[in-house]
């Protein structure tokens, strides 16, 4: 059965797409244009229920026992497979967000097929860690650690890129031999879907990858976050769902890998070139219209050069084109909802009764009949605020930033640590001996110099206070998705 049929989109459990029970479901929109594109099925605790089992018979019956060049193999077969359906990904991509074609293709899409190769390499080069101890008398003990799967995982991932985030968790963990429910947001559920289909044509045994739809609270997210047979959660979301996320597996003491919000910040030295520094700030700010935990929104910029970084970032905001996402001239999507998007409404005026001067932006553009009815948002750009406001310290979200002059360097990097978050900041400045310093002083999880979003799979990605708990990412996802027993031997 097509996981996307007769309008309906559905659970996959036990390796098969659920019969929708009509009573049960809710509207999938296209944030575009507003419409009904699809009805999707509400998993309820039974059906999630029923996937965590399939999940741990899945174990039980040899999946966590494969061998790692059969799980690597198998890896290797779902990215070829995602390549050859890689217009229908792309497709169910911009449906469920809106988001740009050539986003689409070239992040989203592309991405999910590197997780899969990248972390099939990784566990096929792993090693496992051992020592000879000396002992009493001249005895020697060998100690050596055996990797074995957590178990079934909890896969919550987020709207802004859904296939992205879901498969640079879904790699690994199948990689270590894990099962996995997941529960794709209730914005974003083709995606994770379509996947289903494609994992379980490249083999994958029945029950260990299974998708259940809906919401968090008393809906298919509470339901599996706190069912007694999840051993692990991972999550990508809002700093206050994990919190809650955590809350419900404390009672059974379960392992969580959190990637959270940020409210990240960029610091631009007068030394850079500035349309260089202009180019990578625009794309910091304004990448998924402003839907990445890594996007910039506070810039603070080297008082010599703000009016230069403050005049070039109003143009190319206003050089963004919004409009139909399957247009490649489109640069720049809706936001996910209208709900989201009431909720950037609220931080414009916020901001506005700050004080804060609008460079550019703050308002809706009006984009004809076809999109009107989209979440739409002009990308917007303030001054005349400080750390103290309430938009320099809560994460929006959307295609907004705030530009903050300073004088010296110390001064730029208390500004910068000037937050609970501490997931991403990119330091511009063609000095990098200062670039080195600075980086290094940032309390984040990954600290870009002179770029941004420059992605290496393999170096630990997470990040830390409200943003986060662990890290995922080479050797730190194998960590997280695997357990080891040490094993120590008399000799
Ligand atoms: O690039 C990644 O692997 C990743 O996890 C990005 C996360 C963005 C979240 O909004």
């Amino acid at each position: 059965m097509k996981p996307i049929h007769d309008g309906w989109i559905r659970n996959f459990v036990d390796g098969e797409f659920v019969e929708p029970d009509s009573r049960r479901g809710f509207d999938q929109i296209d944030p575009s244009t507003g419409r009904i594109v699809a009805r999707v099925h509400e998993a309820d605790r039974p059906l999630v229920d029923r996937a965590v089992t399939a999940a741990r018979r899945a174990l039980d019956r040899g999946w966590a026992d494969t061998p790692v060049r059969e799980r690597t193999a198998l890896l290797r077969r779902v990215a070829d497979r995602i390549e050859e359906r890689f217009d229908e990904f792309v497709a169910a991509e911009i449906s469920d967000t809106g988001k740009p074609l050539t986003q689409a293709r070239e992040l989203d899409v592309t991405r999910a097929i590197v997780n899969f190769r990248t972390f099939a390499d990784i566990v096929a080069a792993a090693g496992q860690e051992s020592f000879l101890t000396d002992l009493a008398g001249g005895r020697q003990a060998l100690n050596y650690a055996v990797r074995k799967p957590l178990g079934v995982v909890a896969v919550i991932v987020p709207w802004n890129l859904p296939l992205l985030l879901l498969t640079w968790k879904v790699a690994p963990a199948l990689a270590c031999g894990n099962a996995i429910v997941v529960k794709p947001s209730e914005e974003t559920p083709s995606t994770a879907t379509l996947l289903a289909e494609v994992l379980a044509e490249a083999g994958l045994p029945a029950g260990a990858y299974n998708v259940v739809h809906g919401f968090g609270a008393d809906s298919a997210g509470e339901y599996l976050t706190t069912h007694p047979g999840i051993d692990g959660v991972t999550f990508t979301g809002s700093s206050a769902t994990g919190a809650h996320v955590m809350k419900t597996v404390a009672p059974r003491v379960r392992p969580v890998s959190f990637e959270l919000g940020g409210k990240n910040a960029a610091i631009v030295f007068d030394d850079v070139n500035i349309d260089e520094a202009v180019t990578g700030l625009a794309k910091s700010i304004f990448t998924n219209t402003g839907q990445v935990c890594l996007c910039t929104e506070r810039v603070y910029v080297q008082r010599a050069i703000f009016d230069d970084i403050a005049a070039g970032l109003a143009e190319r905001a206003e050089s963004l084109r919004l409009g139909d996402p399957n247009d490649p001239n489109t640069t720049t999507g809706p936001l996910i909802s209208q709900g989201h998007r009431d909720k950037i409404l609220g931080y414009l005026r916020l901001a506005e009764e700050s004080g804060a001067k609008v460079l550019t932006g703050g308002g809706i553009p009006e984009l004809g009949p076809d999109l009107d009815g989209g979440s739409w948002i002009e990308p917007t750009l303030w001054t005349g605020l400080t750390n103290t406001d309430r938009v320099l310290r809560e994460e929006i979200f959307g295609p907004v930033a705030a530009l903050v002059p300073f004088d010296t360097e110390d001064e730029a990097i208390a500004l910068a640590n000037d937050t609970e978050y501490g997931l991403a900041s990119a330091v511009w400045t063609n000095d990098l001996r200062r670039g080195h310093r600075v980086a290094q002083k940032m309390h984040v999880g990954i600290s870009w110099v002179n770029t941004w979003f420059t992605r290496e799979l393999r170096s630990p990605f997470g990040g830390m206070g409200l943003s986060g708990i662990g890290r995922e990412g080479g050797e730190s996802s194998l960590h997280f998705y695997s357990e080891p027993t040490n094993i120590c031997v008399q000799l």
